[in-house]
Order: C-alpha cells, then sequence, then structure tokens
C-alpha cells in the first residue's frame, strides 16, 4: 500500500499505492508509517520524497472506512515524525492532494505540485473538518482568511492557485516525481526550522474577534442548518488564538462531534450516491457497463428562450459544435447577445477564450440536418412540439437522437411521431441551465439502451449529474413536487400563513420555502399545468373537490388577482418593485386567506412547524417510495440526487429517500397514517405499499431498498 525505493542514491521515494486515488485506507496508513520510519531510519536515505501511484497524489482518508469501525494507525504521529525530522522531506503532487493528502503534504518541508494538479480540504463537504492537522497548519501557512474560504467551502485550487496562497512551493509542467527528487538532494543537510508549518505563528490579524464574529455570521447563513462549516471556523480560530498543541486538542474535539453526526452520514451518502446514479440500469435489464454511447461531436438546440440559452451554454462549454435555431428574428438576436455574453463573461473568469466559433445560430430548422443529437427547448406546449418532433424526424440525418427537455409531456407520445423512436430520450434541464448541476435523463419505453448511454454521457461531458429515470407525469422530480406543494395549499387553508410555512422549511435547510420559491419563478408556471389537469368544471373556480378529492384553488385565485410573484412585484410575498428579490409578508396574503377561510366556512387553527415538515416532506418521500416501486428511478439513491441537485433539498440530509431512513420508516409511516385517516380524500397520504413492506421487513438500510424492490418485482 505504499512503496520504498531508494533513488538517485539518497533519496528515499515513497510511492503511495491504493488505486484508484491512493485514498488513506488502514493498509495504505500503515503502509507510510512502514516506509517513513525505515527511510528516516537509514542512513543512506538523506531526504525523501512522497508521491502517489499512477499520477494521483492522495484522495484523502479512505470515506467507505468512516461507517465502520476505524483500525490501522492513525497518522498524526507519523506527521509529527515527518515534520520534526532533519531529513528534507518534499511532497510531489501530481492528480489531487485532498484532504487527508493534503495534510500530508503539509506535514511535509517542501511541496511540489505539477501545473494540472487540485488541491483542497474537501472535509467539509463530507460533514467534517480537517482533523490530521490541516486546520492548524493551513492558517500558519496561507493566513487566517485564505484558510477559513478553503476549509469551509472545501473549493479545490488549482496548482497557479496553490503557488499564488503559498501553499505550494514550486509548480512544474515536467515529471514532477523528478523535479522533487532533485529538489530534495539539493536540500539535504540544510538545516528545516523555518520550514516546520506547525511551529509557525499564525500570521497576525487586527481584530481578531470582530474578524471571526463577522465570518461565523457569513458561514452560518450560507450553511442553512450544517453544523460542519462552523466546526471548521472553529477549529481555524484555535489556530489563531492558541498554542499549536491545544489547537490540535480542539481540532480533535470538534472532529469527534462531527464524526458520528448523522449530517457527516448524510454528506458522505450523497458523495456515493451522486457516484452511483451514473451506473445507470433500465427495467430492461440494460445497464450503463453493457451499453456503448454513440459519439455526438455536433449537437442542436432548437428553440433559444431562457432554457435553450442555457443549454447552447452548456453544450458549447462542454467543447461542442452547436447549431442554435430559433424561427423568431428578434428573440434569435437577443439569444446571440445572451449567449455570447454568458460564454465570455466565464471565459474571463477562467482565463481563457471563449468558445463563440463553435456556434452558429439559424432561424432554419434545416440547419439541424447533420447534427448527431438535437435538443427541442421551445416553449411547453404539446402542439408545438409535437410539430417540431415531426420535422426533426423528417430533416435529420439517419441515426440522429432526438432528445427533449420538457417537463410535464410524455417523451413516448413525442417519441411515437418520429420515425425511429428508439432514438428519443428526455432531456429535463433545470433553469438556469448552463448553471444547475442537475439532468433528468427521462427513457421512453422505445428509447433504445444506446441513446440512454449517450445522453448520459453528455450530459457527464456538460458536468452535470444526470439521473435516468422512466417516463411518466413530472417524471420525478415534479411528481414528487405535487404533493408537497399540495399540503402547502392545504396548510395555509387550515391556518397557516406562507411565511410560517416557508420558515419552517427554510429551517430545514431549503434554501427557500415553497411560496417564495413559487414567488422566483413565477406563480402562473404551475397555474398554467393546473388549468390543463385539473379543470375547473361545473362547480366552478372556488371548487375544494375536484374528482371526487381534495383540491386547493388558492394558487389559482392568487394569478387570478395577476399576483405573479416576483416579476410583478407581488405574490405570496409583496416586493418593492417588479424584480425586486426582498420578500415581504403581504397584509394583503393574510386578509385574502382570511376571507377565502370565511366564505369556506373554515376556521384556522395554530399550525406548528413539525407539522408543516411532516405534511410537506412525508407526502413527498410517500410519493419517492410510489415511484420506486413502479420502477421509474432505480434506486433511492436517484431519486435522492434528483432533489440534492435539483431542488434544493439539503444535502446535509442526504436526499428525501436518506432523510426517511434516518426519520425512520415506521415513524413515517405512522405518521402518514395519522394525516391520511385525518384527510381520506388526500391520496398522497395514503402510505405507500413499497413503505409498509419495508417497515414489514424490519426497516432496512437504504442501500437494502432496491433488494426488497427486486423482491416485490420477482414476485409479480
Ligand atoms: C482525515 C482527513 O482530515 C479527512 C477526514 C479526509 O481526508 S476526508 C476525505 C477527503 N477527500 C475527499 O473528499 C476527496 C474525495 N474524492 C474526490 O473528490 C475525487 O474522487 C477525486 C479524488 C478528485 C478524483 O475524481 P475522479 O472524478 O477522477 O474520480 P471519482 O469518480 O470521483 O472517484 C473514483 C473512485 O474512487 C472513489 N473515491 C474517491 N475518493 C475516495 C476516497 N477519499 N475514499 C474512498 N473512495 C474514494 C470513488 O468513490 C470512485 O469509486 P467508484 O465510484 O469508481 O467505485
Amino acid at each position: 500500500m505504499a512503496q520504498f525505493t531508494l533513488v538517485s542514491g539518497s533519496v528515499g521515494l515513497i510511492t503511495l499505492q491504493n488505486p484508484p486515488v491512493n485514498a488513506l485506507s488502514a493498509a495504505t496508513r500503515q503502509g507510510i508509517v512502514d516506509m517513513m520510519n525505515k527511510a528516516l531510519n537509514d542512513p543512506e536515505v538523506k531526504s525523501v520524497v512522497v508521491c502517489g501511484q499512477n499520477r494521483i497524489f492522495c484522495g484523502g482518508a479512505d470515506i467507505k472506512e468512516f461507517g465502520t469501525k476505524i483500525s490501522g494507525p492513525p497518522l498524526i504521529p507519523t506527521i509529527h515524525t515527518i515534520e520534526a525530522t532533519n531529513k528534507p522531506v518534499v511532497a510531489a503532487i501530481e492528480g489531487s492532494a485532498l484532504g487527508g493528502g493534503l495534510e500530508l503534504a503539509l506535514g511535509c518541508h517542501y511541496r511540489i505540485a505539477h501545473s494540472k494538479a487540485r488541491l483542497g480540504l474537501p472535509e467539509v463537504t463530507l460533514g467534517l473538518l480537517p482533523a490530521i492537522g490541516g486546520s492548524q497548519r493551513l492558517p500558519r501557512l496561507i493566513g487566517v482568511p485564505a484558510a477559513i474560504e478553503l476549509i469551509t467551502t472545501g473549493r479545490h485550487i488549482t496548482a497557479a492557485e496553490a503557488l499564488q496562497l503559498g501553499l505550494v512551493d514550486h509548480v512544474t509542467r515536467s515529471s514532477t516525481v523528478d523535479e522533487a527528487i532533485k529538489f530534495a538532494q539539493s536540500v539535504e543537510g540544510k538545516s528545516l526550522d523555518s520550514r516546520r508549518i506547525s511551529n509557525y505563528p499564525c500570521p497576525h490579524l487586527p481584530d481578531l474577534d470582530a474578524v471571526f464574529e463577522g465570518v461565523m455570521q457569513e458561514v452560518r447563513q450560507k450553511a442553512h442548518g450544517a453544523i460542519a462549516p462552523i466546526a471548521c471556523v472553529q477549529a481555524v480560530r484555535a489556530a489563531a488564538t492558541l498554542p499549536y498543541l491545544e489547537g490540535m486538542e480542539i481540532e480533535r474535539q470538534l472532529m469527534e462531534t462531527l464524526f458520528t453526526s448523522s449530517q457527516a452520514r448524510a454528506l458522505q451518502y450523497t458523495f456515493f450516491a451522486q457516484r452511483a446514479v451514473s451506473r445507470w440500469s433500465m427495467p430492461s435489464g440494460a445497464r450503463w457497463d453493457t451499453s456503448m454511447p454513440k459519439p455526438v461531436h455536433k449537437a442542436a438546440v432548437i428553440g433559444l428562450g431562457t432554457m435553450g440559452r442555457g443549454i447552447t451554454v452548456a453544450l458549447a462549454q462542454a467543447g461542442l459544435s452547436v447549431v442554435a435555431v430559433e424561427t423568431q428574428e428578434k428573440q434569435l438576436k437577443e439569444a446571440k447577445l445572451v449567449v455570447s455574453g454568458i460564454l465570455e463573461r466565464a471565459a474571463q473568469r477562467r482565463g481563457m477564450a471563449p468558445t463563440l466559433a463553435k456556434i452558429t445560430y439559424s432561424h432554419d430548422i434545416r440547419a439541424v440536418a447533420d447534427v448527431d443529437l438535437v435538443i427541442e427547448a421551445v416553449f411547453e406546449d404539446e402542439a408545438l412540439k409535437e410539430k417540431v418532433f415531426q420535422q426533426l424526424s423528417a430533416v435529420c440525418k439517419p441515426g440522429t437522437f432526438l432528445c427533449t427537455n420538457t417537463s410535464s409531456l410524455d417523451v413516448d407520445h413525442l417519441a411515437s411521431l418520429t420515425h425511429n423512436p428508439e432514438l428519443v430520450v428526455g432531456m429535463h434541464f433545470f433553469a438556469p441551465a448552463h448553471v444547475m448541476k442537475l439532468l433528468e435523463v427521462v427513457y421512453g419505453s422505445k428509447s433504445s439502451p444506446e441513446a440512454l448511454a449517450t445522453v448520459m454521457q453528455l450530459g457527464k461531458r456538460m458536468g452535470k449529474v444526470s439521473v435516468a429515470v422512466g417516463n411518466c407525469w413530472g417524471f420525478v422530480g415534479n411528481r414528487m413536487l405535487k404533493p408537497y406543494m399540495e399540503q402547502a395549499f392545504y396548510l395555509l387553508e387550515e391556518g397557516a400563513t406562507p411565511e410560517l410555512v416557508d420558515q419552517a422549511l427554510v429551517e430545514f435547510g431549503f434554501p427557500m420555502g415553497v411560496f417564495r420559491m413559487s414567488d422566483l419563478s413565477g406563480t402562473d408556471v404551475y397555474w398554467k399545468i393546473r388549468k390543463e389537469a385539473e379543470p375547473v368544471g361545473a362547480s366552478g373556480q372556488e371548487a375544494r373537490v375536484r374528482k371526487g378529492l381534495r383540491y386547493s384553488p388558492l394558487g389559482d385565485l392568487l394569478c387570478e388577482q395577476g399576483r405573479f410573484g416576483q416579476k410583478t412585484g407581488q405574490g405570496w410575498y409583496q416586493y418593492d418593485k417588479p424584480g425586486s428579490r426582498v420578500a415581504r409578508p403581504d397584509p394583503w396574503v393574510h386578509n385574502f386567506l382570511e376571507e377565502y377561510r370565511a366564505r369556506h366556512g373554515l376556521v384556522a387553527r395554530r399550525i406548528d412547524h413539525a407539522e408543516v415538515l411532516e405534511r410537506c416532506l412525508y407526502s413527498l418521500i410517500n410519493e419517492g417510495f410510489r415511484i420506486l416501486e413502479e420502477g421509474i428511478a432505480a434506486g433511492p439513491e436517484d431519486i435522492d440526487m434528483i432533489y440534492v441537485f435539483g431542488y434544493g433539498w439539503p444535502k446535509h440530509r442526504g436526499g428525501p429517500m436518506f432523510y426517511a431512513s434516518m426519520v425512520g420508516l415506521a415513524k413515517i409511516l405512522e405518521r402518514l397514517e395519522h394525516y391520511h385517516r385525518a384527510h381520506p380524500d388526500v391520496p398522497f397520504m395514503q402510505p405507500c405499499s413499497l413503505l409498509r413492506k419495508l417497515v414489514t421487513c424490519g426497516s432496512p438500510p437504504v442501500h437494502k431498498w432496491k433488494d426488497v424492490i427486486k423482491k416485490i418485482h420477482s414476485q409479480l
């Protein structure tokens, strides 16, 4: 797990060997301890170079070990030994030096990095803090403000930025290990007094208390309830105010609390789930590892509204040639300006040339004749999309994949209008499409495994977390959102205010509550969808029962007043002016709700945050179980990643299905039964049979649910 070789006569080369990322597993730590002892005790060795096999230094602690009983030696004493020795130790950093990997490098006397290397302390993203001295050494080396920023965000930085910060001593474009060996030899026998970071005083900051108070406030606000960023600030504060060893003790204590927290479990689950969703499967048995994607060099986007523009940017940034089609001249001109502007600003930020030359614009759909893949992103109107799909099927070369960015239409129906339905796949982007990480990839009943593999690979190229799901109304994300939003409306009918519901959800960790979100995206967006799905019927606009089930017309009544949210300056909240972002509670809305309740004989009651969370979240989770039962999502990880990366579900709660497992499935079932008894006309509250089955099976942990689902399907 670590190899020792004597090179150039006097340099002990220690190579970490634990593919794929040389994570610090028990065996690797043992290897480092043994090989370092060997090197430091061997009189022939005058200097040491530490590097990683396969051009990657080290991806940090082995995250797989976290949930288990950890064995093997700790690294802190070895890092102290490295730092204290009189033989120079040089870290040769290629690929990544992350977490414990960077902490090991910080214990070395010198750090040499390849220009393409990435460095960082991403522990916070796993619900932890850098706990092998990183929180104490980094601020001593690069100063408190820069260290706080790196440690609380977990950001990976380039070698160039690391050099600028003083985190590495030298950056090379040639062989890092060879340079490190040469350098190590050049400093053999020289004093290392000025190279031991733990001996450095933390760079002085005037008015330390005020700085930390400000930082803490900012970090708390961004954390949305996550505890690790706060512990990270506390640890850096210890570095800034205490001697090194006392700071190390604070680091240890803070880590002890974080290590066993449910937030750390949720974040570590998310780390693996994010990677697991790329290993997709279809109910037919087709899988990621047996289906070959087709190369996509040239793609087209049809329709250059907000979504089409974002998709064009995402494709161009992924290095593809793009044909962008918009039939309306004015819209086409505007789109060109917006897309170029976004690409130019992004290129400027990265210090690169923009990729404008890769995009050609046209108002004629025939311009897509030679592309490999088309993404239709026209206005969400069934007749219009039907026409576009028929046209595409006629003009595209044979074998072109036809994708739709629809959020609510039937992918199978659109596929049926083409000559080759096996080439049709849904690509549900989230606005803004070049920023949001989630891509729901919707396979229809006829989509070929090759088409799905191609689109999943394209999603990866665009830097998306792509999740393959089956075709149904709303797919996974919006389908689960429906019961959640419905409950929010019912809560208003029963006595809550938009502020109360939103506050409960924000305290849970969402960046904003359902009503604030609805104002932001436009209250009229779902109004249009509702009008099609739930026609008013003979009983009128105010009817609270439709098709025999409970219905809340509150959102519709609000829209009829022209209150479309932020863009009109009024929605569930009031705003200073149209477009303003500052939402304030609106007495008009409170009055509107009181009058509505009075008209319907509803008596307002006190509703607490617990009820808001249970009703909104458990009904959403219940729909998640139905989706799993129907095989629309292959596993709970798929649903969770959709919610974490597309719907603002707090990462430190792992996603709705993981959250359900943490709350306890029996409790979720009991509360759903309770609410269903109280609201028998709300089918979303009726516990799904998969949930019952899982509870009967003793509520297995989330990674075992697939086995239960498989068993149910095999019995059908
Ligand atoms: C004490 C100390 O203070 C503490 C507390 C810590 O140190 S906490 C730990 C801090 N370290 C991290 O947070 C770094 C996490 N890793 C990454 O950011 C990336 O992996 C990468 C290094 C930038 C490479 O990216 P990649 O795109 O080339 O490949 P990949 O697909 O992501 O990963 C390739 C395969 O390696 C697995 N893997 C990656 N890093 C791993 C790790 N640290 N432990 C275990 N497995 C890991 C990953 O699950 C995947 O497996 P599979 O899916 O193939 O089965």
